[in-house]
Formats: structure tokens, C-alpha cells, sequence
């Protein structure tokens, strides 16, 4: 296929990259540079300069230039060197690289001329080849030698990565490094920050640096991860406000949104003989919203400062998607002896003792870096601390759908896919007695499952929940939908909903359907009527009676806040989940009032995301209220619950040859009564607390 062209307004023309489920980059022949690399929604990942001039031989300030055969002022050439404004050609003979798949990539070539030669008399072939496949942009640049003496270069590739804001931004991986600060005339220091944040200035050529770099943008919940080889340098640039004003091509603001964090071989300079060929390899990522540092390179010192009191969040991703709440003394044993998380520290290929002491299995703040002491676990092996329980939010759960049914392009998150477990028997999980399901329990931890849309629904209009008995004395129970459904915003876009079912089951003859304490929360992505995608996620939870755990409790409402400020990291703490926590949080009066979810619901949202000013969210509360007052709560939604109860309740008793009583009166109640189940939604960006048997139990069953 050939490769796709399109015009600039200049007549030159640039090249565009497509893969196949909606990402695109666009590189110029002038400069070799990339200027646009686009996810699949269609955003732009890099940064350009509202000022940016295509105006050959200046040079575009945005995108990925190529600095060669120098980097800044390094050495006595122009500042980076002039590969950068030069015309590149494309480049026929890749070899030894084979030929590129023209859709997604491109190979570029330049190759000293007669001028060049002048400024630097080195013959050189420069070579890159520009990439794209879903959610990664690889360049992978070569320098040959064809001269006939050796000689050295420096080269860099900057990128010039869009950010939200660039003061809610962090760079990882560069902690505890030397560098050289342009600033203060290249004068080497070490890094003493956890991770680099933005308040000023910044221009540093960090020294050896990891294969690996995370970009965390809290605000966009998205964080870059930069691996790169043959590379060993890595410079932070942001010129900030005073610097960016003297830039002729760069807009005032423009500092504000912008962040370089480039791969160089810039000291030591590389040396190539004649005949000899330099490669390295840099590929951009976008990693879903969380991000565990704890993975960002083997290399990276452990032992971060000391414990810290028992109290503490522990946050396993860099923006506050799923965290950890933890209490109790950190030392004092938590185990886990099940074959789940800590089976990968069984297969890990260490020595047992390296093993107990961190494997992958501990766990480290990235907020205050503390990291959880394992040394002291004796058997058999580490896992998660007592008392930790696994809470996403309802968005936590629609990101993990978008990623499982390959929607948002990114990995589902390293937790989810720990606790959120696969079920891929037919029998989905609504036709299982939830007490049967592996790793639920009666103490108010919820247990996660992810399965397929058919076993949540099973065929025809109607939604089967009818759970056949699996011995003759266990009674019928038929799971109920109860309150309206629950809209679940991603950036104050609609994308997914929440049914909320209660059980119900018989006690005997004539009664009418007694409630039960097993809640199940039914995620799946798209709108209400409008589902997609092929798989749901089930939370199943067992309202826990009102017995107050000191312990919990004051963990939960009493403890001190994150040890480090987070943007959107709620403080204090929400006490409960309406399903998982103790009924004493709710009013009753609200939960009776038909509004209560969805004016609640916004709160929620405006409290912990700041979201108070998406429209869509207000509207939709404002909708949702107006269209209850036309119609009245006998057509609302919650009587459609009722009609539904009437149904399933009638082929629930059918066998036991009973009638619930259908008075108007007593289904309302029946319905509204229902809605002390109604999730008012998970507590946001936090866990509370849960026995460890449940954990055993759980892990038991992995
Ligand atoms: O304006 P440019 O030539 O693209 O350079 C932008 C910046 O790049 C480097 O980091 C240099 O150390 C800076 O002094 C320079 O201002």
C-alpha cells in the first residue's frame, strides 16, 4: 500500500500514519519530525506551539524534533544541531530493518550534503523510522558512519508532550539521578525530589537514566510512559512563563500545557567508526489512568523513608483510581496464602528470601513513598495487608469494562485485574446463589466478577434471574431490579450503567417476597437501553449488619487524610458504600425520596472530581427530576420496578402456587423500600476496611 500524503499549505507534504482503530501521527519530510500523534478518541498527544511557523528552514516548535548531530548548546553547532530544518527524503532501504507496513509507518532518511559537510565534516546517513500501533508511537533512529574516520554525535529526540496543566503534572523514574542544569551552566547535581513536579523553570540532562519514564498527568488521568534504548540521557525542558514570552514561535501560555521529556545520547556522545551503525529506539505509551510506580524499573532504590504510623493510604496507581486504605500496625502480619497475587511472587524466578522481601508483591505509596515492610512475613508468602479491601469506584469499574472490551485502547489496571475475576462458566453469575460464589462472604466485602454480557442476561427480551436451587431444601431466590438505574460519568461523559438488584426469596406460602441482604451491582458500558460491549462486571455484596467496628470505624472516619496532597484525593474519607457499609449512614427520608440517587450522585461528583461545572451531569440530574415530576412516581422508573417485581415475583411463586399481593400500595412500598439498597456510589478514590478471612476466602479461590 502506499504511503499516505497529504498537503501542507506551503506545497510540502506530509506523511500520515493509521492504524487500524483510529490513531494517527503525521510526520514532515522537513525535519523528520513528527508533528501529531492521535489517540483513538481522536486527542492529541503531542504538543504544538500556538505559534508553531511551517516556514522551512525555521523550525517547528512542537512535536518530536530530531536534534543531530548536537543537542542544545552541547557543542559549537547551531542549537540542536541542524537536522532538525533540514529536508529529509524517504527512505527506500531500510535494511537491516525490514520494509515497514506503509499504513502505520515510515522510513525517512538524511544523509550529509555539501553544505552540511562544511558545518560538520562528518559523512553520516541519519535514519528513522516512525511507527504507530494502538496507544504507542515508536521512533527507532540510526546513525551511520560513512565517512572514512571515526567520529562523534549527540542525539536527541524531543518530545513535546501535551499535558493538561503542567503544575498537576509528575515525571517518574528520574528520582535520586544526576544531572546537568542548563540553568546553572550544565553544573552536575542530584536529583533529591521523589518525582519531578513543575512550579518554574526547568532544563536538566539527567545522567544514565532508566529504560523506562512515566509522565503522569493527574488532571487527564493519563499518564505517557517513555522506553527508550541506546538512550542513556533523558532532558526535561519546560520553559515556563518569563522564558516562553522570549520564544518568538511559542504563545505565553503555551508553557502551561506543554512538557519536554526527551531520549538523548547527549553525554557521553556516541563514537562511531567508519562503517559502523548507531541505533536506538524510543517508544511513547499511553498507559491507562493509574499507573504503578512500583513498575517503572528494577533499578529504582527501594527503601524509601521510614514507616510511618499505622494509619496511612496506600495508593497502588499515580492518579488516585484505586487506592488502598490501610490500619493497623503495618508489621504485624499480613499474609496471604493464596495462589492469586501471591502466586506470581511463587513463579517469580528469586531466591525465596529476595522473595519475602519484595517481589512485586509489597507496596509502596507514591504519594508519600512509604512502602509496606514484607521482611518480616515468615510463611509462606506476602500478598495484600490485613484488612485491605478492594473498592473501585463505578468509574474505576466503567474504565476497566472500556479497557476489557477493548474500547479505550489501555490496559486494565493492574488491580482491577486481580480482584475483578473472570468467570467463563455458563452459569453466569446471576443464576448462581451468590453464598455459592467463589470469594464472597457475609461480611460486607464485596466480591468482583467480570463475565460475558449473555451470562449476565441469557437470551430473549427478558432478563433471566431466576437462580435454580441446587439442593431440595434451599429455597427459591430470584434476583430483583430495584431503584433506577445508575448512569456512571467518565469526564462528564456518559459511558456506562449501573443496575442495582436485591434477592428476594420465599419464606413460605402466601407471604410475600421477603428481601434478603445479597445486593448485586450489574456495570456495563453504554447507556440505559444502549448497551455495548460484551462484557459486564458484577459486585455482590452482602449488606453487613449494623454493628459498629471501632476498629473500622475509626480507621475509616477518624484517620488523618493522604499523606500527600492529591488533586481530587477526597478528604476525609466517604464513611460508607450504601451497599457494603452500614445502613446508620443513610438518611432515611432521603433514601426515600425518589431524587435522592441522582441529586446525591452530582454531589458526589462535584465534592470529589470538581466536576460541578460538566453540564451533561447537570442536566441530566435536572432531566431526571423534571421528567419525575410530569410523570409522577407511579410511571417513573421505580415503577417500572414495580411491574417488573410483579413479573418476576409471579413466575418466582408460580411454583410455590402463591400471588404476591399486587395493591399499588404495597408493590410501592415493595419498590421504594428497595432503595436503602440504591448505592449513593462507591466511596471515590478509596478503600476502607475488611477482615482478612475475607481476603483468605478470596485468594482461596483464585
Ligand atoms: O528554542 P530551541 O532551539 O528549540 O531550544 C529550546 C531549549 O532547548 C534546550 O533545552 C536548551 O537548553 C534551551 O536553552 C533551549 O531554550
Amino acid at each position: 500500500m502506499p504511503l499516505n500524503f497529504g498537503n501542507d499549505v506551503d506545497g510540502s507534504s506530509r506523511i500520515l500514519l493509521n492504524e487500524p482503530r483510529g490513531s494517527t501521527a503525521q510526520v514532515l519530510l522537513f525535519g523528520g519530525q513528527v508533528i501529531s500523534w492521535k489517540n483513538e478518541r481522536r486527542e492529541e498527544l503531542l504538543f504544538m506551539s500556538s505559534k508553531a511557523q511551517y516556514l522551512p528552514p525555521k523550525i517547528i516548535r512542537g512535536g518530536i524534533p530530531v536534534c543531530f548531530p548536537q543537542f542544545g548548546n552541547f557543542g559549537g553547532l547551531e542549537r540542536h544541531g541542524f537536522a532538525r530544518n533540514r529536508f529529509w527524503a524517504l527512505d527506500d532501504d531500510p535494511s537491516p530493518l525490514p520494509p515497514a507496513n506503509k499504513q502505520s509507518s515510515v522510513d525517512l532518511i538524511l544523509k550529509s550534503t555539501e553544505d552540511d559537510l562544511k558545518i560538520w565534516p562528518h559523512s553520516f546517513e541519519l535514519r528513522v523510522r516512525i511507527s504507530i500501533s494502538l496507544g504507542k508511537l515508536t521512533v527507532i533512529p540510526r546513525v551511520r558512519n560513512i565517512d572514512s574516520k571515526p567520529f562523534s554525535f549527540m542525539f536527541a529526540l524531543r518530545n513535546y508532550l501535551h499535558v493538561s496543566d503542567i503544575s498537576e503534572v509528575r515525571v517518574e523514574g528520574l528520582e535520586t539521578l544526576d544531572y546537568l542544569d542548563n540553568l546553572k551552566g550544565k553544573e552536575r547535581f542530584t536529583e533529591q525530589a521523589d518525582a519531578i513536579t513543575f512550579d518554574g523553570e526547568i532544563d536538566r540532562v539527567y545522567l544514565n537514566t532508566p529504560t523506562k519514564i512515566a509522565v503522569i498527568d493527574h488532571e487527564r488521568k493519563r499518564t505517557i510512559e517513555l522506553r527508550k534504548e541506546g538512550m542513556p540521557n533523558a532532558v526535561v525542558w519546560n520553559p515556563w512563563d518569563k522564558k516562553a514570552k522570549s520564544i518568538a514561535d511559542m504563545g505565553d501560555e503555551d508553557y502551561m500545557t506543554m512538557l519536554c521529556v526527551d531520549s538523548g545520547a547527549i553525554e557521553p556522545q556516541v563514537l562511531l567508526k567508519p562503517g559502523e551503525e548507531w541505533k536506538g529506539r524510543q517508544e511513547l505509551s499511553i498507559v491507562s489512568s493509574s499507573y504503578c510506580s512500583g513498575q517503572l524499573d528494577p533499578r529504582k532504590p527501594s527503601g524509601y523513608p521510614p514507616q510511618r504510623p499505622s494509619l496511612l493510604y496506600i495508593s497502588l496507581s499515580l492518579s488516585p483510581v484505586f487506592s488502598f486504605f490501610v490500619s493497623g500496625a503495618m508489621a504485624s502480619a499480613w499474609i496471604v496464602d493464596g495462589p492469586g497475587i501471591a502466586s506470581k511472587v511463587k513463579n517469580a524466578s528469586l531466591s525465596s528470601a529476595l522473595q519475602t522481601r519484595d517481589c512485586g508483591a509489597s507496596i509502596q505509596c507514591p504519594n508519600c513513598y512509604h512502602r509496606i515492610d514484607n521482611t518480616n512475613v515468615l510463611v509462606p508468602w506476602p500478598g495484600l495487608p490485613k484488612g485491605v479491601k478492594f473498592e473501585p469506584t463505578d468509574a474505576d469499574i466503567i474504565e476497566f469494562l472500556e479497557a476489557k472490551c477493548g474500547i479505550s485502547g489501555s490496559e486494565p489496571h493492574v488491580l482491577s485485574e486481580e480482584f475483578i475475576r473472570p468467570v467463563t462458566e455458563d452459569v453466569g453469575i446471576n443464576y448462581t446463589h451468590p453464598k455459592n460464589l467463589p470469594g464472597t462472604n457475609k461480611d460486607g466485602v464485596s466480591a468482583f466478577f467480570v463475565h460475558k454480557t449473555v451470562q449476565a442476561y441469557g437470551t430473549g427480551q427478558r432478563k433471566r434471574r431466576k437462580i435454580t436451587p441446587t439442593c431440595l431444601n434451599e429455597e427459591p431466590v430470584r434476583w430483583h431490579k430495584t431503584g433506577r438505574n445508575k448512569h456512571v460519568f467518565l469526564n462528564g461523559v456518559k459511558r456506562g450503567c449501573k443496575k442495582i438488584m436485591v434477592l428476594y426469596k420465599s419464606a413460605r406460602k402466601g407471604s410475600k417476597p421477603e428481601k434478603s441482604k445479597w445486593v448485586l451491582h450489574q456495570y456495563h458500558l453504554g447507556t440505559e437501553g444502549n448497551e455495548i460491549g460484551e462484557y459486564v462486571v458484577s459486585k455482590v455484596t452482602y449488606q453487613k449488619e449494623k454493628v459498629k467496628d471501632e476498629g473500622e470505624s475509626s480507621g475509616v472516619r477518624g484517620g488523618p487524610g493522604p499523606t500527600t496532597p492529591m488533586t481530587n484525593t477526597p478528604t476525609p474519607p466517604r464513611p460508607v458504600d450504601g451497599v457494603a457499609g452500614d445502613g446508620q449512614a443513610f438518611d432515611d427520608d432521603k433514601m426515600f425520596d425518589p431524587f435522592y440517587e441522582v441529586v446525591n450522585h452530582n454531589q458526589k461528583l462535584t465534592k470529589v472530581h470538581g466536576l460541578d461545572s460538566i453540564p451533561e451531569a447537570a442536566l441530566w440530574s435536572k432531566k431526571a427530576r423534571r421528567e419525575e415530576e410530569e410523570v409522577g412516581v407511579n410511571l417513573s422508573e421505580d415503577n417500572l420496578t414495580c411491574n417488573e417485581s410483579i413479573e418476576a415475583s409471579s413466575s418466582l411463586w408460580e411454583n410455590n402456587q402463591i400471588l404476591p399481593n399486587p395493591s399499588l400500595g404495597e408493590l410501592d412500598g415493595f419498590a421504594l423500600s428497595d432503595l436503602e439498597n440504591v448505592d449513593l456510589g462507591s466511596p471515590p478514590d478509596f478503600l476502607t476496611l475488611a477482615s482478612q478471612d475475607s481476603l483468605m476466602n478470596w485468594m482461596g479461590w483464585l
